[in-house]
């Protein structure tokens, strides 16, 4: 079965079209504003043979959404009710569900879910202590995101590492412009850092991740600040772009190397929350058996990685600084003799919603 994967991001909709786990084709195109979607997706779809299905990423499932489903009228309205909770990833997805019903009208379409993965996690791990009323009425829970990456991520980084994914321990860091954390106990979530909405956990691009809730309302009670002004600045002018004056993680460690102490501060900050993360999500799993780097930052900056072992000798984490620079794709990174492994994993979200579209339309 030829599948058509369309990862719609915040920022930019790879298309895919994958034989199995391989990719024959594909484009990426700039954001998801409608006309653009479709337009950007007809010039794509041109170029490629045509797919048997088609199977988009959305990123939020609530809590009506704990797998991957068969795209209709009802999926579709449900899927747009949830917008509000995370309204720039929502409308993206919305768009290429728009874009490609135009296009490849009559072809299969299956959802996938980012929060799937994190459907079951521990109730200790999911609930907010806030008022029952908020949680019952507005489904307020923590949801996560990042799962079709991390549910790849753990289980190759556990076979890359030689462990058996079925009971492997592996903090799976997934790095791009949103980054996120997660535990992973023999292929299941446990915990991780995003929550309700993807601004939680560790700093991003041009996230903030967790701030004090008491910042938010102090400024919505003490400055001219509307609520939504806050939240667009939390989510689209905080993180590495408030600190070094750019989102892009390339800029910030060329900007430390020439001596820039922004960055520098901004790499510190990235590190301290970074490594905090990874040692919750070890506390979580009671134990580290394998570190899987993935996304744009954690398959490519070694720099990165170097600077998160290093402060997680405490763990046991300790990498090969030849293997580690020399890593480019899959690879095994760890120190020779280092019970806890490390490993680069190339991020494969269109691999595994191929394979979630196989399982709903064969089952
Ligand atoms: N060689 C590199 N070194 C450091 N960072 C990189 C490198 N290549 C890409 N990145 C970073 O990866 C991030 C994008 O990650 P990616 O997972 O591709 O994006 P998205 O989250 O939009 O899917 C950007 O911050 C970019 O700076
Ligand atoms: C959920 C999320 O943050 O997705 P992305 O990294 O694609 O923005
Ligand atoms: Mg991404």
């Amino acid at each position: 079965m030829r599948v058509l994967v369309v990862n719609a991001g915040s920022s930019s909709v790879k298309v895919r079209l994958l034989d199995g786990d391989t990719v024959t084709g594909g484009a990426d195109l700039p954001a998801a504003a409608d006309e653009f979607a479709v337009a950007g997706l007809r010039q794509a779809l041109a170029r490629l043979d045509a797919p048997d299905a088609v199977g988009h990423r959305i990123v939020h499932g609530g809590r009506e959404f704990r797998g991957p489903v068969r795209i209709d009228d009802k999926v579709r309205a449900d899927i747009a009710g949830l917008r509000d909770l995370a309204p720039l990833h929502q409308d993206a997805g919305l768009a290429g569900i728009r874009a490609v019903t135009e296009l490849l009208p009559g072809i299969p379409a299956v959802a996938c879910f980012d929060t799937a993965f994190h459907a079951d996690l521990p109730a200790a791990a999911a609930t907010y202590p806030v008022p029952a009323e908020w949680r019952e009425r507005y489904a307020v829970r923590r949801y996560g995101f990042h799962g079709l990456s991390h549910r790849y991520a753990a289980r190759r980084a556990a076979e890359l590492a030689d462990r058996d994914p079925a009971t492997a321990r592996v903090v799976s860091c997934h790095l791009g412009s949103g980054a996120s954390l997660c535990a992973v106990a023999g292929g299941r979530s446990v915990d991780t850092t995003m929550g309700f909405t993807p601004l939680e956990g560790i700093v991003m691009s041009t996230r903030s991740g967790t701030v004090d809730p008491g910042l938010v309302t102090w400024l919505a009670a003490n400055t001219g600040l509307a609520v939504d002004e806050i939240g667009r600045d939390l989510e689209q002018r905080s993180g590495l772009l408030a600190l070094a004056g750019t989102a892009d993680m390339r800029e910030v460690l060329a900007a430390r190397e020439a001596g820039s102490r922004s960055a520098r501060r901004a790499l510190d900050v990235y590190q301290h929350r970074l490594r905090a993360g990874i040692a919750a999500m070890a506390a979580a799993l009671g134990g580290l058996d394998v570190l899987a780097f993935t996304g744009g930052i954690g398959e490519h900056a070694p720099a990165v990685r170097a600077d998160a072992a290093a402060g997680l000798a405490f763990l046991g984490v300790e990498i090969d600084p030849v293997r580690n620079d020399a890593a480019d794709g899959d690879a095994d990174v760890s120190a020779a003799g280092s019970a806890v492994r490390t490993a680069v994993v190339t991020a494969r979200e269109d691999a595994e919603i191929a394979a979630q579209v196989r399982t709903v339309l064969t089952g």
